[in-house]
């Protein structure tokens, strides 16, 4: 069992760090980039800050995104440190949905390559 814990838009990346750090940690923290609910909503750019900040803090961390991801908002995530990609109607809209993985798996390995 992994534990994780996830951040909706509204909260603050501050309210996980006693979660990281505690005696029991969480190991993974998905920073919503859409309010949860439904698929095919548009990635809010402004979540990134969060992702910054946990990567700087956690290296090793386990950074997960959720909402409007594709082949036009992978590399910001991607760069700001995310490593866990949640991507629903980029893929399953897409003609050769294995692609469209292929792409966003490189788009981290790069990323992580030049951190
Ligand atoms: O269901 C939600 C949010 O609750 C979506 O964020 C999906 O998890 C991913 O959908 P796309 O944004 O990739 O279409």
């Amino acid at each position: 069992m992994r534990p994780g814990v996830a951040l909706k838009p509204g909260t603050s990346v501050e309210e996980v760090y006693p979660l990281v750090e505690g005696a029991n940690p969480v190991e993974m923290v998905l920073v919503m980039t859409v309010e949860p609910g439904f698929g095919g909503q548009k990635f809010m750019p402004e979540m990134m800050d969060k992702v910054r900040s946990l990567r700087n803090r956690y290296p090793s961390l386990d950074i997960e995104v959720d909402g409007g991801l594709g082949p036009s908002t992978i590399a910001e995530a991607a760069s700001a440190g995310a490593n866990c990609i949640v991507a629903g109607s980029s893929v399953f809209g897409a003609p050769e949905p294995a692609h469209v993985i292929s792409l966003m798996r490189k788009s981290v390995e790069d990323a992580q390559k030049n951190s």
